[in-house]
């Protein structure tokens, strides 16, 4: 049995509001292997992004903790980097520039300045940025402002690497290239890496785990799924195999049991356009697709 390197136990978050204390998650236990690749799914509203803010310090667990290494976190801390749906790199730096803050903040005192040249061109590398160091964010597209996110939050060397749906504002040809360039990072440093998202189709080609969560108030995990396709992962070969279909099917019954469909009313390949209901508001939103995504490996 491998060690758990990222534990969340008992885990309730209560935020105040004008009517009182709303419970977002009661009692979420999860346990996260070093180098696992999770995603978290469920209906709008219930509560995903809580999960990472939790994890990231953002915000603090009113019941039960969050251990990472055998040491509780609480706050923020480079060891956990998250990168947003939004980019949030700063307008008025170069590409280069927005990931030295963060490496400067880490690395001072500890790498030379030619170290940490070498490092963020590195690190640029590794999301195919290099060619772009001298960009501000207004002169690169989203998909590549999205790269330099990543980038940056890799430059701080995090130990969990949190993305709360890194790709949901991007084309699905840029998405899948982001996907890709994402698998093969995690491939090379073997990063935990913890993801929020609404697309069944990008959970089930990046996942090894993909937790279901029911819906709010209240949310805690309802299932998880392993998703023992072999690694590294063609997008073609894995849509083809039997494995995938089954991993999809498992992801839109257990969101279509939430919305109130029968899972027998589902088919191993049934298309979907929009399956959910906001957990919050109880009323039907257009958000869970089937993702739209090109099905071949794009370079
Ligand atoms: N700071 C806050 N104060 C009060 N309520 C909050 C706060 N943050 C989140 N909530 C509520 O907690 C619940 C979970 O929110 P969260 O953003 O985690 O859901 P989500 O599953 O990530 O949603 P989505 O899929 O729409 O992004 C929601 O009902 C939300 O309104």
């Amino acid at each position: 049995m491998e060690k758990i390197h990222l534990e969340l136990t008992g885990v309730n978050m209560d935020f105040p509001t004008p009517n009182g204390s709303f419970r977002a998650l009661e009692n979420v236990n999860l346990k996260i292997q070093k180098g696992e690749f999770v995603s978290i799914i469920g209906h709008s509203g219930c509560g995903k992004s809580t999960v990472l803010n939790v994890i990231a310090g953002l915000y603090q667990a009113t019941a039960g903790g969050v251990i990472l290494n055998g040491k509780e976190v609480t706050v923020p801390g480079p060891e956990r980097a998250m990168v947003f749906q939004n980019h949030s790199l700063l307008p008025w730096l170069t590409a280069y520039e927005n990931v030295e803050l963060a490496v400067k903040t880490i690395f001072k005192g500890k790498k030379s300045k030619s170290e940490m040249r070498e490092w963020i061109e590195h690190n640029m590398q590794l999301v195919h940025m290099e060619h772009a160091l001298d960009k501000r964010p207004d002169e690169i597209s989203g998909g590549m402002k999205q790269r330099v996110g990543i980038a940056r939050a890799l430059a701080m060397e995090p130990e969990v690497l949190l993305l709360d749906e890194p790709f949901g504002a991007l084309d699905a040809l840029t998405r899948a290239h982001l996907q890709d360039s994402v698998m093969e990072i995690q491939a090379d440093l073997g990063n935990t890496m913890m993801m929020v998202t609404h697309d069944v189709d990008e959970a089930v080609l990046l996942s090894d785990r993909i937790v279901m969560m029911t819906n709010g108030p209240a949310a805690t995990v309802g299932e998880i799924l392993e998703v023992n396709l072999p690694q590294p992962r063609d997008r073609i070969k894995v849509s083809e195999s039997t494995q995938y279909n089954h991993c999809r099917h498992e992801v839109l019954r257990f969101l279509y049991e939430r919305h109130g469909k029968k899972a027998e009313e589902l088919t191993e390949d049934e298309t979907i356009d929009e399956t959910v209901v906001d957990s919050s508001e109880k009323s039907p939103v257009v958000d869970f697709k089937e993702s739209q995504q090109p099905k071949n490996k794009v370079a």
